[in-house]
């Protein structure tokens, strides 16, 4: 199924460099985008894959003025850090560059002097938020308030995070400074402005005329919706010293909007990737497709459209097949509350295993929705579906074909109706795939991959040729030529989606990954040639490696819930008398051990200077008995005995607690002789 297109270029969203690569967004973008330049590579279009960092924006130099750094060092930092796990997870980027780079300074800045000296932009002196304290102006992820739309009390001066409205921080209700926490005032400034209203009415004709029936229904809907409640001029530049200056006169001291620059770093790294540049960007015979996830429809399918539209020199995107969101085990993958599956942590936690991911995020991908990732459905895809179903399929025609022939391929003798048919499922698979791909409908793709493997197995299973060699060794040569032509198949259809997995199989099949024109054939592996010795493609996920996984999961959450605790209020006061009715000593533990068939409770003996007690205390779960005693303790000696599972405890020792119920004894910070009171 081919298109008219002469070439393609497809961008991945630029990673923002403050921080590294997550499940989220592999799965919403860059898992996807590489099996469709994998795709395109296999039918030998002409493609160019595009990526790089994101390194302009407020969020980055908030982080550097945090620890200390310059916004530079920031992004050094992290650029380096995505770029290699890109790199180990095989997201085969033609150019991963980044926008702090000179050729896109340059690019950049062209871009708007192109624009402001055509008389695109609107100039305007308004009234800005400023922050008097830290005296700078408030522009983006510096404000923060209310949500007019949705009420999100931390939305940004640029975006809802929650409701995913775009927003200027004049919108917002009780604006407040995020670097200082004042409450901001007004102040004049100067910006341009892209006055996105006068292209409203081309924007409805280019999407919701022109683009109803191709572009993805969450994507177009989001699209028809903001056109419909009318766009208004949207500023593109900034009151920041971090970014490319806006190039003209009286204009010192400001930047282009991080999300008017972002999207020209696609072209600049075309250009820094090939003298070829142009032929990617400005040729009606290319084909441009955005891969990006849902919060950024509105900048991929509204403004940069409409800046490429003001520029005049630019094709425009084709599709931007964008996703929803990943969840990670029923949350919201965050950044900041770390609560994550990090590439570069996978990676080292699962070596030689970035297939595995990579085939559990297609087969989960968020296309339609918003999904959930969870680790337990990590396993059973690993050990029920890659393992059981395409590893073992392999493995057992690369065996059998070892053992019974010494490697060599054996030729097919007549064929049964059952042969006929699985050739043919076989024949029409690679057009199955490649349709659903060129459509961006990965998951559907890949279940079909697996449906061919699944009939391997199934064709095996029926015919069982380890039984039928003792009886019927011609038919058994048919047989197994059948496994491996298919075999074969997957190979070329399978290296999108697993490349290293295909690279495995390759060596295993003695031959090189074939071109996707060629799957489907019976006949890719030559009656006679020598495939090479079975390796494992996919091993059993133990329940151990997820367990541990889950482990660090709830350890974050704990850290989350311990830093974002709140102490609680003070009680009702009481009067001197009251507090000295409570009899509290130092004491000495003499001995300690658990209580039967309970799960939290120490027998405790302590010498409380006065005597020598029982108390039994519910500390079990965070102290061994061995290891506490000849501790010094505080002990409430007044209180009323009380029977505790059956022994008399005699007062009680104070604890102090965490958020988390961890606890910890309260301790003079020197020794104190036994039955020293507490004041
Ligand atoms: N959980 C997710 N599911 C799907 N796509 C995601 C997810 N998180 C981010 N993306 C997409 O990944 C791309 C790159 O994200 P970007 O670097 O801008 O980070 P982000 O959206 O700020 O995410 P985070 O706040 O988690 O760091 C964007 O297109 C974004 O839409
Ligand atoms: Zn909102």
């Amino acid at each position: 199924m081919a298109d008219n297109f002469k070439r393609y270029t497809v961008t991945a969203a630029l990673p923002y460099a403050n921080g590294p690569v997550h499940i989220g967004h592999l799965a919403g973008v860059y898992l996807p985008a590489d099996i469709y330049v994998r795709y395109l590579r296999s039918q030998n279009r002409d493609v160019k894959f595009i990526c790089g960092s994101d390194e302009h924006g407020v969020p980055i130099t908030i982080r550097a003025k945090k620890e200390g750094i310059t916004p530079q060092q920031a992004v050094d930092k992290y650029h380096e850090l995505i770029k290699k796990s890109f790199e180990d997870f095989n997201v085969s980027f033609d150019i991963y560059d980044r926008t702090s780079s000179k050729i896109h300074h340059e690019t950049a800045s062209d871009f708007f002097l192109k624009l402001y000296n055509d008389g695109k932009f609107i100039e305007q002196t308004t009234q800005q938020y400023y922050d008097e304290k830290a005296q700078q102006f408030l522009a983006d992820r510096y404000i923060v308030g209310t949500c007019p739309k949705c009420g999100n009390e931390n939305a940004y001066g640029d975006q809802c995070e929650s409701c995913g409205t775009s927003l200027n921080a004049t919108d917002l209700i009780n604006p407040k400074s995020t670097l200082s926490g004042a409450v901001p005032v007004m102040r004049e400034t100067k910006h341009w402005y892209l006055p996105l209203n006068e292209y409203e009415q081309w924007l409805r004709e280019w999407i919701v005329e022109g683009h109803k029936g191709d572009w993805k229904p969450n994507v177009y809907g989001q699209c028809k919706s903001w056109i419909d409640q009318g766009l208004q001029p949207r500023a593109v530049t900034r009151d920041l010293d971090w970014g490319v200056p806006v190039p003209v006169k009286g204009a010192e001291g400001k930047v282009l909007y991080v999300w008017f620059d972002a999207p020209i770093g696609y072209i600049s790294a075309t250009k820094a990737l090939t003298p070829d540049w142009e032929k990617y960007w400005k040729d009606s015979e290319t084909k441009l497709v955005h891969f990006i996830g849902k919060d950024n429809i509105v900048f991929h399918c509204i403004i940069f459209p409409a800046m490429l539209k003001a520029h005049g020199d630019y094709i425009l995107p084709d599709n931007v097949p964008a996703n929803e969101f990943l969840n990670l085990e029923g949350d919201k993958i965050s950044t900041s509350r770390n609560w994550a599956v990090w590439l570069h942590e996978y990676l080292q936690d699962f070596p030689g295993k970035g297939d595995v991911l990579r085939y559990m995020l297609c087969a989960n991908a968020p296309e339609t929705k918003d999904n959930d990732f969870t680790w337990k459905d990590f396993q059973a895809r690993n050990n029920n579906e890659l393992l059981a179903i395409l590893g073992n399929f392999i493995n057992r025609a690369v065996v059998l074909t070892q053992k019974y022939y010494n490697g060599a391929v054996p030729a097919r003798g007549e064929l049964t109706d059952y042969d006929k048919e699985v050739l043919g499922v076989l024949e029409g698979m690679p057009l199955v795939i490649s349709t659903y791909l060129e459509r961006y409908r990965f998951r559907d793709a890949l279940s079909e991959l697996m449906n061919l493997a699944r009939l391997g197995n199934k064709y095996l299973a029926d015919t069982e040729p380890w039984k039928l060699i003792k009886t019927d060794e011609e038919r058994v040569k048919t047989i197994m030529n059948i496994a491996l032509q298919i075999s074969a198949s997957l190979n070329i259809l399978m290296e999108p989606f697993l490349p290293a997995s295909a690279q495995k199989l390759s060596s295993m099949l003695n031959k090189p990954v074939g071109k996707w024109a060629e799957a489907g054939s019976a006949d890719l592996l030559a009656v006679g040639h020598t495939i090479g010795a079975p390796e494992l493609m996919f091993e059993k996920i133990e329940d151990a490696a997820v367990e541990a996984q889950v482990q660090k999961l709830l350890d974050t959450k704990k850290a989350n819930e311990m830093a974002n605790a709140v102490a609680e209020p003070a009680k009702e006061n009481i009067t001197f008398d009251e507090f000295s009715k409570m009899d509290i000593r130092i004491g000495t533990i003499l001995a300690a051990e658990k209580v039967a068939k309970t799960k939290k409770l120490l027998k405790l003996t302590i010498d409380t200077g006065i005597d020598q007690r029982t108390v039994v205390s519910g500390i079990a779960e965070f102290f061994n008995p061995e290891e506490i005693v000849g501790q010094q303790v505080s002990i409430l000696v007044n209180l009323a005995p009380r029977e505790i599972k059956g022994i008399m405890s005699q007062g009680m020792i104070l604890m102090a607690e965490n958020p988390d119920g961890s606890l910890a004894f309260m301790q003079p910070s020197k020794p104190i002789m036994n039955g020293g009171g507490v004041r």
